[in-house]
């Protein structure tokens, strides 16, 4: 081994900071090799037994060890006994007491025989042996100790069995002075120590033994080393020199197995014999000092090849014993060259292999490159396809809901509920759900399985958050600011979610708010980014239809709550009576709402905890002033929750519940009567059948924009409810309604109604009596309740029927004879003194006269609607008489007192003031303006109004 154990150890010792310069080097190793010596005398005087080995002391020094095995006899014999037969001839000594003397001729070849027998055999045996000159005088005896310890364990290995494969140095054990030192030492490393020896002792103690075989200093003198350097160290440096000891010794280890490989590689790859056997030889190519090198090296110096070795060893050329080797190391040669060239073989026919794999790889690489280029282009052809086929369903789907918005057909969305806690295990009625698209799979009375499929303008599943459904109505709330009618409800089985998806869950956040908080919200951020063009009014009104009654949800006083409206058209407003509140912000919506919520009638059935008991609708009304052209828009919006349908026996009602429970099943079978009329496109509607006809019927009939969100439930035993809900829905879808429209004055219109407006409070002013005040009143409350196009019932003197007609006070105002000029100041009018009585009742007795006559052309037009006889019939004759005393003062207080007719005993009314004998409304005294006669009465002879003396407020509370 080229390199020192000692040297190494010493590396690491200094790399700690430590001179080894008082470490006498020269005396461990003698001791080392004493010790090593000393064991291999030890062993051979065993084997040989006393009398063989009595030449050989138990501790004999160099020279005696040396000259007791010069003859080669006890080698011999040792091995014999090793190796039965290893030697087969030995050549004993003449005497046996003698001891050749260094220098004393020996019989002849005698001992060096021996020699030469043994070293042959051991090397056979392929342990390490050692020079025959070794043996001289001045010879290194330490090759030899390596040579009988190496026997000594080859015999041990052959004793415990010979099994797998003996290496010399395996064997070997730490000696005895390490494990001591280490014993008496180690305390805290001894683990790391005993681990490190334990795994690596094989590789080290061979590195140890080579050292030993190379002259250097063997394993005893490394253990002494060892053992001194660590004496005076301090404990916990111990295990870090260890360390770096072992991993400096692996490095070394591997460093030489690399080396040893590469020489191997070298002869592998043709290395001539001569080099071959040169190298274990030690001899010089060029110097011709013996035969055997001669016979290496052909005429020229080269080295000789195999054939020309063998030629040498036929001629004799070698000498016997070198021709003996020479013979043994070619037979290996040649077999390891045989070797070596089936491997080159099978080496290039994998080569050949490798490169014919290598031509199908490429092959298939390239198919499947072609392959996959091809894959691409479909690809990027699919989504060329896919994306203009998306962009086209979207335009359709515009297009489609530009023709429903054209036709003004009410579009439908539905929501599907999603599973509640504890039904979470239930299988779904609910099938595919796409774009608009909805299936229903049910199960028929005999197990067989039907699917049914609905189309909507949009379908949201369960799992379809407020954001979503709110995002896609978001378009059609807008449209209330500019001005048109817009009327978004509700419909479904009781449980589905129709208040979930109006007003939200009981603990209402941001995320769960449903779509009345959200829309209101949305209009008050528009109308603020808008407010440098357009000023807006936004007010608000919560009803409910509880028991077929009207109540007001924002009442603040029970009674009042209590008190039921009714529906009559004023300013655009459907049922004036109730509070209307202005809003600014969406706090102020909210705590409306919650208000409203709170006053709603709500109750427990089998099928929901909070069932909704009434019809609930919040509506909001906008009035938006351009602040540069002065032009008004008006929209209004119904954001209805209807009450759900349900099955009697199944939310198991009784008493009250019976009660309401039937009368929301009616008034929805009204709501389908009046879909289904429309989607026939009758001339006739029952609105009139139940009050949430009558508040839906702007919505429904008139020009307005209307959505209808369909809820369903997705529980199997829902599943008939679910098919007949979506059944109406699709009705519904297909009600057209006419292209809605926009709300809008004119700057014109606006100032004749102005001008009116002033006239009349001229008038007032010119003319004390209250009389001509109330009759001036009334036409301009009619002329505000006539602001657009509006319905009023008046009582047709040629037919007796009370006909609802359609008025429209823009062309009363514009066909009104000698009115003052458009555009001239008010001021000019607001004198008293400027304005004659006359001039005044003419103006009054045109309009009335176009009034009546738009009345008589537009009832030809529209036809009787309804007959008085039946409307008062179907008035629930346990009203309160208070209500009716509204209706029919309503009815008496038209301007042309087409109301002053109506009897009590028609309408099924008790007054119990107010009426003549024969049950009449009492006809008010003439006006009288100039002369004392009413200009109203002289041209129709009725009585303009009957009022009980002072003006009503319009809708303020
Ligand atoms: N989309 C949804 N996500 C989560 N929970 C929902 C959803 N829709 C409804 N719910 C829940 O289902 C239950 C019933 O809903 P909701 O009260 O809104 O039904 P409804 O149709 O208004 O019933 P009713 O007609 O009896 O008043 C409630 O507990 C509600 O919170």
């Amino acid at each position: 081994m080229q390199c020192s154990m000692v040297s190494l150890v010493e590396d690491v010792l200094q790399h700690h900071g430590k001179s080894f310069s008082h470490i006498d080097l020269a005396s461990r190793k003698a001791h080392e090799a004493a010790l090593r010596r000393n064991e291999a005398a030890g062993w051979l005087r065993k084997m040989v037994g006393v009398v063989g080995g009595r030449d050989l002391p138990d501790q004999p020094s160099e020279e005696e060890f040396r000259l007791a095995l010069r003859s080669g006899i006890v080698l011999c014999n040792v091995l014999n006994k090793v190796q039965p037969g290893a030697v087969p001839k030995v050549v004993e000594a003449p005497n046996e007491s003698i001891v050749v003397p260094d220098g004393a001729a020996l019989s002849v070849f005698q001992y060096f025989e021996n020699v030469r027998n043994f070293l042959v055999s051991v090397e056979d045996m392929g342990v390490p042996s050692f020079e025959a000159s070794d043996l001289e005088k001045g010879g290194n005896s330490s090759r030899i100790v390596n040579c009988i310890l190496a026997l000594k364990s080859y015999c041990n290995w052959k004793q415990a069995g010979g099994s797998g494969l003996w290496k010399f140095g395996g064997n070997q054990k730490p000696s005895s002075a390490v494990k001591q030192f280490i014993r008496r030492n180690a305390g805290l490393f001894t683990n790391s120590l005993v681990r490190n020896t334990s795994t690596d002792e094989k590789s080290i103690d061979s590195l140890l033994s080579e050292e030993s075989t190379s002259g250097d200093v063997g394993i005893g003198s490394l253990t002494s080393l060892v053992h001194e350097l660590l004496q005076d160290k301090k404990q916990e440096d111990i295990p870090l020199i260890v360390e770096s000891m072992l991993s400096k010794v692996m490095e070394e280890f591997e460093h030489k197995i690399t080396l040893q490989n590469d020489q191997l590689k070298t002869v592998s790859n043709g290395t001539t014999i001569s080099d071959f056997v040169k190298s274990p030889f030690g001899i010089a190519p060029n110097s011709n000092k013996n035969p055997t090198e001669i016979a290496l090296h052909n005429e020229n110096g080269a080295a000789a090849s195999t054939e020309e070795v063998m030629e040498a060893s036929k001629q004799g050329k070698l000498c016997n014993g070198t021709n003996q080797v020479n013979m043994k190391l070619k037979s290996q040669f040649d077999r390891r060259q045989m070797l070596t060239e089936k491997y080159q073989r099978d080496i290039q026919e994998l080569k050949n292999i490798c490169d014919a794999v290598k031509g199908d790889v490429h092959v298939l690489k390239t198919q499947y490159q072609e392959e996959v280029d091809n894959l691409g282009k479909h690809l990027h052809g699919l989504t060329h396809a896919a994306k203009g086929y998306k962009s086209v369903l979207e335009e359709n789907r515009k297009l489609y809901n530009l023709v429903q918005d054209l036709k003004g057909n009410i579009r439908v969305y539905c929501r599907v509920r999603p599973f509640l806690p504890g039904q979470a295990n239930s299988v779904t009625t609910v099938g595919n759900l796409d774009d608009g698209n909805i299936t229903i799979t049910s199960n028929s009375k005999y197990g067989k399985e039907s699917r049914k499929t609905f189309t909507f303008n949009k379908v949201f599943g369960s799992s379809a958050t407020q954001e979503e459904v709110f995002s896609d109505t978001q378009p059609l709330i807008r449209s209330v600011l500019d001005g048109y009618n817009v009327c978004i409800f509700a419909y479904g089985q009781t449980g589905s979610g129709k208040t979930y998806t109006m007003s939200g869950p009981n603990d209402i956040t941001d995320e769960s708010a449903g779509v009345n908080y959200r829309a209101l919200g949305d209009l008050f951020l528009i109308s603020e980014q808008r407010r440098d063009t357009i000023a807006y009014d936004v007010s608000v009104q919560m009803i409910e239809i509880y028991n077929e009654q009207v109540r007001d949800l924002l009442a603040t006083d029970s009674a009042n709550k209590r008190y039921p409206l009714v529906f009559f058209l004023s300013n655009g407003i459907n049922v004036p009576d109730a509070n209307i509140v202005p809003v600014t912000s969406t706090s102020d919506v909210i705590a409306l709402m919650n208000l409203g919520q709170k006053n709603r009638a709500v109750g427990s059935t089998a099928m929901n905890d909070r069932s909704s008991r009434s019809h609930s609708c919040l509506t909001v009304h906008v009035q938006g002033r351009d602040l540069t052209s002065g032009s008004r828009v008006r929209g209004c919006m119904h954001l209805v929750d209807l009450a759900g349908s349900e099955r009697v026996e199944k939310s198991e009602v009784v008493g009250d519940r019976l009660k309401e429970a039937q009368h929301i099943n009616r008034s929805l079978s009204a709501l389908g009567d009046v879909i289904a009329s429309l989607a026939q496109k009758n001339a006739h509607v029952p609105y009139r059948n139940s009050k949430l006809t009558q508040l839906l019927q702007d919505s429904l009939g008139g020009q307005a924009k209307t959505l209808m969100f369909v809820h369903i439930s997705p529980e199997p035993d829902a599943v008939l409810e679910t098919l007949s809900t979506l059944k109406f829905a699709e009705r519904v879808s297909n009600v057209e309604l006419g292209a809605a429209k926009v709300n809008k004055d004119n700057s014109e219109v606006r100032e004749l109604k102005e001008q009116i407006s002033n006239l009349t409070e001229a008038l007032a002013r010119k003319d004390g009596d209250s009389r001509r005040c109330q009759s001036l009143d009334v036409l301009s409350d009619h002329s505000q309740c006539t602001d657009d196009a509006e319905s009023i019932e008046v009582r047709s003197n040629s037919s007796k029927k009370t006909k609802r007609r359609t008025l429209d006070s823009q062309a009363l105002l514009t066909n009104s004879p000698p009115s003052p000029p458009i555009g001239s100041p008010i001021s000019k009018y607001d004198d008293k003194d400027s304005l004659s009585d006359d001039w005044v009742d003419k103006v009054i007795i045109n309009k009335v006269d176009r009034w009546e006559e738009d009345s008589r052309q537009s009832s030809e037009i529209f036809g009787d609607i309804d007959d008085i006889d039946t409307a008062t019939a179907a008035s629930d004759s346990s009203e309160p008489e208070c209500v009716l005393q509204t209706k029919l003062r309503r009815l008496s207080s038209l301007p042309n007192g087409v109301g002053s007719g109506i009897t009590a005993k028609k309408t099924g009314l008790k007054l119990s003031n107010g009426l003549d004998k024969r049950g009449l409304i009492p006809t008010p005294p003439r006006r009288r303006i100039s002369n004392g006669i009413s200009p109203l009465s002289q041209k129709t002879g009725r009585s303009p109004a009957s009022l009980d003396g002072k003006r009503k407020p319009v809708h303020a509370k």
